[in-house]
C-alpha cells in the first residue's frame, strides 16, 4: 500500500547528503543541483484574491520543483486553489508575491507580450473542453501554436506524435467529425508539437467517457515516459491522478501532502483524511 506523506516544511527539512536525495526537493536544492533538470519551479509563491472580508489566499507561500520528464498531478478539494496555481505557473495569471520559473525564464518577471511569447514557445495546454478551432482541420489545429510562434514545423516530429497518439488517419478531419477522445488526442498533439518545457493539462478527462479518459491518461503518461515530456495535470479524479508519477494534494492554498506512484485508493484516502482534518468534506 502506498501512503501519502505530509509535505515537508522547507524550514524543517532534515539534511541528507546530496547523493542520498532522490530528487531536488526545494528551490534551494534546485539551485544547487543546477536548473537544467528542472522544468518548473516556484519559490514562496503567493496569490491573494480580493481584500478584507472577501480576501481569499489561493496560493499560500508555495515552494515547488518539477523535474523534466515528470508527470505530476495536482489533486484537492474544490476551491483549494489548484487552477489558480496552474494559471500562475503557466503565466496565465499574475502572482501577488514570490517567484515562478518555466525552464530558465522567470514567469513572474514578464510583461504581457513576453508572457504570450513564452506561452507559445515553451508551454503546451490541454483543456477539459479541448479548445480546438472548429473551422480548422486536425492538422491545422495541431500546427497552429507553432505557426503563431513562427516556428518551423518539424514534419518528422509531427508524424511521430500523431502516430503515437493514433490520429495519423484523422488529420484532414474537422473537430466536429471527431469523437471526444480523438479531439482530446488532437489537443495533446498540439501541446506536444513545440516540444514545450511543460504541458499543463486542466481536467483533461473531464468531458470524456471512461474508456476515452483512460486512453488519454495512458497517452499523457507515455508522453512523459517515452518522449520525456513534463506534464502538470489538475484533476478532481483520484483514478486520473494515479496515472501520474507524483501526486500533490493541495488544500487551502498549500501543498499539504505528496506521493510518488500512489494508487487511486491511497490518493482518495489522503484527500478524505485531509478533508476531515481541514473540515473540507463531510
Ligand atoms: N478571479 C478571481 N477572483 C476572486 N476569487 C477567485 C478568483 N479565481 C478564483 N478565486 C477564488 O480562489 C479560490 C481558489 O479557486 P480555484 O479555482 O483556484 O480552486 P480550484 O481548487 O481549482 O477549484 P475547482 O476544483 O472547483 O476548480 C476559490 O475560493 C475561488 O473562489
Amino acid at each position: 500500500m502506498t501512503t501519502l506523506a505530509t509535505a515537508p516544511d522547507p524550514g524543517q527539512r532534515p539534511q541528507r547528503p546530496e547523493a542520498d536525495r532522490p530528487d531536488a526537493a526545494s528551490p534551494a536544492d534546485a539551485a544547487r543541483a543546477g536548473t537544467d533538470r528542472i522544468a518548473v519551479r516556484a519559490e514562496d509563491l503567493v496569490k491573494v484574491y480580493g481584500r478584507g472580508d472577501t480576501q481569499v489566499t489561493a496560493i499560500d507561500h508555495v515552494d515547488l520543483v518539477v523535474s523534466r520528464g515528470e508527470f505530476t498531478a495536482i489533486m484537492g478539494p474544490s476551491g483549494s486553489g489548484k487552477s489558480t496555481l496552474m494559471h500562475v505557473l503557466a503565466g496565465l495569471d499574475t502572482a501577488t508575491d514570490g517567484h515562478a520559473w518555466i525552464g530558465d525564464t522567470e514567469v513572474t518577471g514578464l510583461g504581457d507580450r513576453e508572457l504570450t511569447r513564452l506561452r507559445r514557445a515553451h508551454v503546451g495546454f490541454v483543456f477539459q473542453s479541448f479548445n480546438l478551432v472548429p473551422t480548422l482541420t486536425a492538422e491545422q489545429n495541431i500546427t497552429l501554436p507553432a505557426r503563431l510562434a513562427r516556428q518551423r514545423i518539424d514534419r518528422s516530429w509531427l508524424d511521430e506524435v500523431v502516430t503515437r497518439l493514433g490520429i495519423a488517419d484523422r488529420l484532414r478531419h474537422r473537430p466536429s467529425e471527431l469523437s471526444g477522445g480523438q479531439q482530446q488526442r488532437v489537443a495533446i498533439a498540439r501541446a506536444l508539437l513545440t516540444r514545450p518545457d511543460v504541458v499543463f493539462a486542466d481536467e483533461p478527462t473531464g468531458n470524456l467517457d471512461s474508456a476515452s479518459g483512460t486512453e488519454v491518461l495512458t497517452l499523457l503518461r507515455r508522453s512523459a515516459r517515452e518522449m520525456g515530456q513534463t506534464i502538470i495535470m489538475v484533476t478532481h479524479d483520484p483514478v486520473a491522478a494515479a496515472y501520474a508519477d507524483r501526486v500533490l494534494v493541495y488544500a487551502d492554498g498549500r501543498i499539504a501532502r505528496e506521493a510518488r506512484d500512489a494508487d487511486a485508493d491511497a490518493i482518495l484516502r489522503a484527500v478524505a483524511e485531509l478533508g476531515a482534518v481541514e473540515g473540507l468534506v463531510d
